[in-house]
């Protein structure tokens, strides 16, 4: 099975000249189709650079990356912009637009599929809004939502357009334990019904038994085969 993200050697610096630092080093992992893989490590220690790379946001510098079959060192940005249609985002600021309503803020990521036709557009946003428990909600603006709401929203944004992967950075960290684990089960529900792969970056301890997989990433290196928390128990 080919690997939904491919990284090997992957070297990463910010800065140019004397300022050059390098915050990656060497990086090696395999992650496949229907995987959900958390990323842990300290702050600064490169986890939302590598996920920035990997959603091609970012460009890849030295070494190889390839998600969803794509080589995206020394890639186009035809070639980017088609990983980022295939890609759903999530982070910790949710990013909502605050004039839009819940169900126009879904709406926004199935503009960027033409090929389904509004009416379909709009019955998918419903569905996946009440997937996501916000069936009462459709209309509501997201100064009207409690912060587990909100980043129910852009769960509901990010899946919509059925991504083959999907990048969350810290996204329970604004939420209280139980609306954290209310998001991080609904992305996998959605994610497993979806037969989507997820990256997940996370400081948040109560949330690691969802992952298949814990990578760990320090100073810039990245440690795998960590043993998962359902693992631990046995
Ligand atoms: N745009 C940038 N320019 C220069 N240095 C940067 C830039 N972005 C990040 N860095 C540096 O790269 C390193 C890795 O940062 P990164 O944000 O990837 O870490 P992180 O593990 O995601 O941290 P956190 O958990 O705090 O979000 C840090 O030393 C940071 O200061």
């Amino acid at each position: 099975m080919e690997p939904v993200i491919d990284i090997q050697g992957l070297n990463h610096y910010f800065g140019t000249g004397r300022l050059r630092k390098q915050v990656l080093f060497q990086l090696e992992a395999q992650i496949y189709p229907g995987e959900i893989v958390i990323m842990t490590g300290p702050s600064g220690s490169g986890k939302t650079t590598l996920l920035t790379l990997i959603g091609a946001l970012r460009s890849a510098q030295e070494g190889s990356l390839r998600v969803l079959g794509q080589e995206l060192r020394h890639s186009t940005t035809s070639q980017q912009l088609a990983i980022r249609r295939q890609t759903g985002y999530i982070f910790q600021a949710n990013n909502l637009l605050h004039s839009l309503t819940a169900r126009q803020n879904v709406m926004m990521t199935m503009d960027l599929q033409p090929d389904i036709p509004a009416p379909s557009a709009e019955k998918r946003v419903t569905e996946m809004l009440t997937a996501v428990g916000l069936g009462e909600h459709l209309d509501y603006l997201p100064h009207h939502l409690s912060g587990g709401q909100k980043q129910r929203v852009a769960i509901a944004r990010a899946l919509v357009g059925h991504p083959k992967l999907v990048l969350a950075d810290e996204p329970t960290a604004a939420l209280d334990k139980q609306s954290g684990r209310d998001v991080v089960e609904i992305m996998r529900k959605l994610a497993q019904e979806q037969g989507c792969t997820i990256l997940l970056v996370t400081h948040d301890n109560r949330i690691l038994d969802v992952a298949d997989r814990l990578i760990q990433m320090e100073d810039g290196r990245l440690f795998q085969n960590l043993p998962t928390t359902a693992e631990m128990e046995h």
